[in-house]
């Protein structure tokens, strides 16, 4: 790692993402323009409507998709720099959907994956410490009785706490969490956020970076946001200053009234008429 102790988690600068759109047979941009800065131990949630560009934003952050204009650096460096230095190598992601290949293995073997390959378990030569270390995260977040079980027979809920502990096998300076609520039940999904602000706590070197759509699922732990409309960037900053009425109402394009009660949030619509025939709601 080239980057030093002191800088930034996550720095974009005029980060332009573009894409080939077949129908208008021309790039069309996933998000333009995006200044931001994340500090270590910050823990950012990023919110907007469906289609803002939070996936690409997190996309970027970890090379999978590259900036057409700007400039990316995690941890001090450039993501996706070959070999050592590449600072992927201390990011830990949730992805909204699980890879394919975990379906046919056990939790604890998906865990596994994260330092290992899939080969390296097949053929048992993961060391007695790495199975230990990745039992021990799965009980962390109460996966103790899952151990065995096929990852692809585990619930929603199951399946987070899996990949939250194969996420933190790397002992990760990052995390990434692409709607790590989406689908979960009342408890599964507060016993998640629970979890999630008891690993701020304890690793106050970590940086996290949660997308979500409802600010009922934001973790109390938070400590930033980001509101992205249309591609750019509404409103970034300490939480509190960015979630108001007003912010909210910019990027959603409805009135919505804003709460926050034992550092939760709650939220609700005023005057908002719903289109059944589009789905979308409008401000009346
Ligand atoms: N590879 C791609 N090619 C073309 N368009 C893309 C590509 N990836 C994403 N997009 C488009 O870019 C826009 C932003 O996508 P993105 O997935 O980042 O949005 P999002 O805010 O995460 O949305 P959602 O809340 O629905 O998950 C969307 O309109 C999407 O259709």
């Amino acid at each position: 790692m080239t980057g030093s102790g002191s800088s930034p988690a996550i720095e974009f600068a005029g980060v332009t993402v573009e894409a080939w759109d077949a129908r208008a047979g021309a790039m069309r941009e996933l998000i333009a323009d995006v200044d931001w800065h994340v500090e270590r131990g910050e823990h950012w949630v990023v919110i907007g409507p469906n289609g803002a560009g939070k996936t690409t934003i997190l996309n970027a952050a970890r090379a999978r998709v590259l900036p057409r204009r700007g400039t990316i650096e995690i941890l001090g460096a450039a993501p996706g720099t070959p070999g050592l230095a590449d600072p992927l190598l201390r990011v830990g992601v949730i992805e909204a959907t699980p890879p394919r290949f975990a379906q046919r293995m056990s939790a604890l073997e998906v865990v596994l994956t994260q330092p290992a390959s899939s080969a390296a378990i097949r053929g048992r030569r993961v060391s007695a410490d790495e199975r230990a270390r990745a039992a021990g995260l799965l009980a962390r977040f109460g996966g103790h009785e899952l151990e065995d079980r096929r990852y692809g027979d585990c619930s929603r809920g199951e399946r987070q706490r899996i990949q939250l502990a194969r996420a933190l096998m790397r002992d990760p300076l990052l995390l990434l969490l692409d709607e790590p609520a989406t689908g979960l039940d009342l408890p599964g999904r507060e016993a998640f956020l629970q979890a999630m602000s008891r690993l701020a706590a304890e690793r106050p070197s970590l940086t996290t970076v949660a997308v979500t759509h409802h600010v009922e699922e934001i973790p109390a732990s938070s400590t930033h946001a980001l509101l992205l409309r249309e591609r750019s960037v509404v409103a970034a900053g300490p939480v509190d200053a960015v979630l108001t009425d007003d912010h909210l109402a910019e990027c959603f394009g409805v009135r919505i009234s804003i709460s926050r009660c034992n550092g939760r949030w709650a939220a609700s619509i005023h005057d908002a008429v719903w289109e059944p025939a589009t789905g979308l709601t409008h401000p009346r």
